[in-house]
Parts: C-alpha cells; sequence; structure tokens
C-alpha cells in the first residue's frame, strides 16, 4: 500500500512571511496602489493567506482592504465523485466584488482545477473589473490554462510528490513541507 512519507521542509515561516511581503508589494505596484482592490482566499488554507495579505496591503498603504473567503466545493468539476452529501462551508464576502479587482489567494496551485472552480463561484456573486491570482506555492502540471499572476515560490515536482502547506492558523505552525508517496 503506497504511504505519504516527509521528505524535508522546503520553506519555514520566515520565508513564507517574506513570500507574502514581496506578493504585497508586487499587488501594489501592478495595481499603481490598492483602489478597488478586495482579497479573497480560496478555503482552506488560501483564507489566512488572504487575510495576512490583506493586512499587509494595508500596513504597506494605510489604508483598509477588503477580505473574504470562498468555497468552491458546489462549483468542483468532480463533485459527483467526491461524496453523496458533500460538506459545504461557507463563503462569506460580505461586499459587492462587482466592478472590484479581486485579488483570489490560494496556498498551492497544481491541476488548476480549483481556481476553475473558483473563478465559476465568484462569476456567480458579481462582474468583478478583473480576477487576479496570488498563489503561495505552484507546483507545475497544470491540466488547464490558468497561470498565477503572483507567485511565493516555483518548486517544480513531481507527479509522486505533494505539498503540504502548513499554517498557524489552521495547523498550529508556518512550513511548506514535501510528502512524497511511497510503495
Ligand atoms: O490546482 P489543484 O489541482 O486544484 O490543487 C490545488 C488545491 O489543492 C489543495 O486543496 P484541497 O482540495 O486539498 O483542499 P483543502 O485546501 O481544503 O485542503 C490546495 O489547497 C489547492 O486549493
Ligand atoms: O501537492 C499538492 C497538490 C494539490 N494540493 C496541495 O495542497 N498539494
Amino acid at each position: 500500500m503506497e504511504e505519504l512519507k516527509e521528505k524535508k521542509e522546503l520553506i519555514d515561516a520566515d520565508g513564507i512571511r517574506r513570500a507574502l511581503t514581496r506578493i504585497s508589494h508586487e499587488i501594489i505596484e501592478k495595481n499603481e496602489g490598492l483602489e478597488d482592490i478586495v482579497v479573497i482566499g480560496i478555503r482552506t488554507r488560501g483564507v489566512p493567506l488572504a487575510n495576512r495579505i490583506s493586512n499587509k496591503l494595508a500596513d504597506i498603504e494605510g489604508e483598509e482592504v477588503l477580505a473574504g473567503s470562498l468555497d468552491i466545493t458546489l462549483y468542483r468539476d468532480d463533485l459527483t465523485t467526491v461524496a453523496n452529501q458533500p460538506i459545504v462551508h461557507k463563503t462569506e464576502i460580505p461586499f459587492d466584488i462587482t466592478g472590484k479587482k479581486v485579488i483570489l489567494v490560494d496556498d498551492v496551485l497544481y491541476t488548476g482545477r480549483t481556481v476553475r472552480s473558483a473563478l465559476d463561484a465568484l462569476m456567480d456573486l458579481g462582474r468583478p473589473q478583473n480576477i487576479q491570482l496570488a498563489i503561495l506555492i505552484d507546483r507545475g502540471h497544470r491540466e488547464l490554462p490558468i497561470r498565477a499572476d503572483f507567485v511565493g515560490k516555483n518548486l517544480p515536482t513531481s507527479h509522486q510528490e505533494v505539498i503540504d502547506v502548513n499554517l498557524k492558523e489552521t495547523d498550529g505552525s508556518d512550513a511548506v513541507i514535501l510528502k512524497e508517496y511511497c510503495d
């Protein structure tokens, strides 16, 4: 039977902090400020990352940035195979995204299917001016024509490997761990 084994820690807490700081500066630079910017995280770990980025943006520019969270469960392309009764968490976006520049945030970009679902979910909520994608780790292997606008780190991986992002808010501490399926 295949077992998922930890290989090594690739990024520590300081590395994650620095990557998010750089992404925040890049967001401000690309958008020439924060006008109309809102930040929305994909559950699960995109949400704390979106909150951290919105706080950093606010610290850097001295203005409040709205943040929300998106649950994509009902938009998954494998919904019929995941469970008879999928667990649907809450989408909490207490503002109108129409006309906004949405920074969509997630921890890992792999096939691109989660982001595809998130784009559908967002479009059902309003008509943003644009959507920009911020990802902590891009591990490659895209199955859809999706790319990130802001990337913390590109980590080329094999299909047998798994990238586990641990965050204080969800896992007790910050780290990016490489794991591998072994026989
Ligand atoms: O590009 P993809 O192939 O879609 O993979 C990336 C997604 O996979 C993980 O989520 P997961 O489905 O494990 O849910 P979780 O975040 O709630 O753990 C990760 O957090 C990304 O959202
Ligand atoms: O390696 C992977 C692939 C998808 N999602 C993750 O969180 N890690």
